[in-house]
């Protein structure tokens, strides 16, 4: 037999000291390993704690501080849906015009001023208009007015830059929807807010806009920012917004937001979707960053200074 490998053991009263020693040195082992484990476990149960609470409270503030005005599915007919607000004092700041100028302030949703069929049409006339040529970037305009098209990094001008060949790609009846819609969303303003629709006029810019999720290469193409329309066009005294696309299903992210004190109010667009509002502080806003798809819309705005007024766009 090959000698035991064990230092000999010392037996006192029947117990083995070794074996003593051994199983002490295992159980303390076993504890402070226990304990190590234990001291993870609670750190992990405490950092999960501590996510899990974070992710409450952001989701739980996002949804307090985001309410849906109107959603995409629904249908806002036969009339407007209203909030009012309280008019910003910048009107102080200027000219009033009777019968104009903004009394009563708020925005408004109707789903009754232009048809699905109608906005294909004029969703159409923005995809000819924009493959002539169009941003970079994200967003890009085409101006039916001035004529202004985004380029690349630019701008040109449709009309002096395509000639006469532009009548290939716009035609008379397309300039009489414009026209039409326009004047029915003049229509609906005027009604909404107590005016008088002759003492409203068209101004510029009025444009198509076309958002995709393509990254900004300038500034033209960062349409996110939170505005003022008075403050950022100068001119408008009443914004309207002719949505020519369906939020969810033809793009995602890209809703409007009211960016008021007290948390954010959306409209998601539907096609044929005119959103209207006093264009003062009252109602600061943004777009969302567009995710996916594209997105298309129709700016029409107005003024109470006759001097801002322009016609209707027109082929030269
Ligand atoms: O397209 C939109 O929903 C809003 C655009 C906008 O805020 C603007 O043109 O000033
Ligand atoms: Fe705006």
């Amino acid at each position: 037999m090959p000698p035991r490998a064990n230092p000999p053991s010392i037996s006192v009263d029947n117990v083995d000291l070794f074996s003593v020693l051994v199983r002490g040195n295992a159980l303390r082992q076993g504890s402070s390993w226990r304990s190590s484990r234990g001291l993870v476990a609670l750190l992990l149960v405490a950092l999960f704690t501590c996510v899990v609470a974070t992710w409450l409270y952001v989701t739980s503030l996002d949804s307090d501080i985001t309410e849906t005005l109107v959603s995409q599915w629904e249908l806002v007919s036969p009339q407007p849906r209203v909030y009012s607000v309280q008019c910003s004092e910048d009107y102080e700041n200027y000219k009033r015009y009777p019968g104009c100028t903004p009394q009563k302030c708020g925005r408004a949703v109707t789903d009754n001023v232009v048809t699905r069929e109608e906005a294909q049409v004029l969703r159409r006339l923005a995809e000819r208009g924009l493959a002539l040529a169009g941003s970079e970037g994200g967003a890009s305009i085409l101006d039916l007015h001035s004529g202004a098209l985004s380029m690349g990094k630019q701008f040109v001008n449709i009309y002096r830059y395509f000639g006469d060949q532009i009548s290939d790609v716009f035609t008379q009846e397309d300039f009489q929807l414009y026209r039409n819609v326009r004047g029915r969303i003049q229509a609906v303003i005027a009604e909404t807010f107590g005016l008088n629709p002759a003492l409203m006029y068209l101004t510029k810019p009025t444009f198509f806009s076309r958002i995709n999720s393509t990254a900004a290469k300038t500034q033209h193409d960062e349409y996110w920012h939170p505005h003022i329309d008075k403050v950022t066009y100068g001119s408008f005294d009443y914004t309207s917004l002719l949505y020519l696309s369906d939020y969810g299903s033809d793009f995602t992210g890209g809703r409007f937001v009211f960016m008021d004190q007290n948390g954010n109010r959306t409209v998601e667009p539907r096609a044929g979707r005119v959103s209207f509002f006093s264009s003062g502080s009252e109602n600061l806003h943004r777009v969302e960053k567009v995710t996916w798809g594209t997105r298309y819309a129709i700016t029409v705005s107005f003024t109470c200074d006759p001097a801002h007024g322009i016609s209707d766009p027109a082929l030269p």
